[in-house]
């Protein structure tokens, strides 16, 4: 079992990084290595551009792959599944004009040229409108082209808005909305081993920004802190071994936004003894 990865970029560090979380960890990877073994002998990385990843599952060169949808769509291959969103590189692909030019729709595009490093996509969302522009394909710094006199508008990424502005562009419409997701080849995205994968880093999304808290609490306060936990699928109670009876031990998972909140309403309560801590993984 082969997954794709990106290679570097901003892709490659969150990637690793959530790999090694759902514990699929790294070995005998090095500095500029095109492959690598994980703890599993049954799969192993193979580091790819993140723009190429695509073929490289369509091809069956990898069986999964970890990239963005916006890869995936202007790829325009068969035979790729979506099996999960990875919540990370998030962004927009947007038409973008002068913002004191006059196109202020993509309509105001028809016998214009427009820019941009995913020509196929373009082509399609002016398709999809009955439009026809020219398009020129560059590979980066795209945003420069309207103010060089070589694009009348251009289809590229904003997420913070901070490169459009800085270029004086205005966003006319949005294209896609994309994140990295896990894609499989469709003849083995059912397959045991992918969804092993697929429920590994799952588990990892299912935990990020929850922790959870252990306290003890005596029994005539249990219905106090039950009032007070937001809990998902309310606490695990416990006795308590070698205790006199009088309290119980309560375990629960909760947002960590609310645990500054939540530890001053527990221990109004009733409950002492609390622990916080982080989780690394939720396997529902
Ligand atoms: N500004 C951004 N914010 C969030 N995600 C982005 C942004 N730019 C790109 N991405 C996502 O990352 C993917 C890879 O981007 P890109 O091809 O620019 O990476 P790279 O060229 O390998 O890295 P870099 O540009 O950092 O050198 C894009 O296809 C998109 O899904
Ligand atoms: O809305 P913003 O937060 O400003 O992000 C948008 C920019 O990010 C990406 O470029 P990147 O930094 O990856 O450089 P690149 O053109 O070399 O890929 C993208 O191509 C935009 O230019
Ligand atoms: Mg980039």
């Amino acid at each position: 079992m082969r997954i794709a990865v990106p290679n570097k970029g901003r892709l490659h560090d969150p990637t690793i990084d959530l790999l090694e979380r759902a514990g699929l960890h790294l070995e005998n990877g090095a500095a500029r290595k095109l492959y690598a073994d994980t703890v599993d002998p049954d799969v192993s990385i193979l580091f790819a551009r993140a723009a190429d990843i695509p073929e490289y599952i369509a091809d069956g060169a990898a069986d999964v792959g970890i990239t963005g949808l916006d890869q995936v769509r202007e790829a325009d291959v068969d035979a790729i599944e979506e099996l999960l969103d990875l919540e990370f590189g998030r962004c927009r692909l947007v038409l973008a004009a002068p913002e004191d030019g006059d196109i202020t729709a993509a309509a105001d595009l028809a016998g214009k040229t427009v820019a941009t490093e995913f020509p196929t996509i373009t082509r399609q969302f002016f398709e999809e409108r009955g439009l026809d522009p020219s398009i020129v394909e560059v590979t980066g710094a795209t945003e420069l082209t309207p103010h060089v006199e070589m694009a009348d508008a251009i289809v590229d990424i904003t997420s913070t808005g901070t490169t459009l502005k800085m270029n004086r562009l205005a966003i006319v419409e949005e294209v896609l909305s994309s994140s990295v997701r896990l894609f499989a080849h469709e003849d083995v995205a059912e397959d045991s081993k992918v969804q092993e994968i697929r429920t590994a880093l799952s588990s990892v999304l299912a935990a990020d920004g929850k922790r959870y808290l252990m306290m003890n609490v005596p029994r005539d306060r249990l219905e106090a802190v039950r009032d007070v936990i937001p809990g998902m699928g309310g606490p695990t109670i416990m006795d308590i071994a070698n205790g006199d009876g009088e309290k119980v031990a309560v375990h629960v998972v909760v947002d960590e936004r609310s645990v500054f909140e939540t530890i001053t309403e527990l221990k109004n309560a009733g409950a002492s003894d609390i622990l916080v801590t982080e989780i690394e993984r939720m396997v529902r």
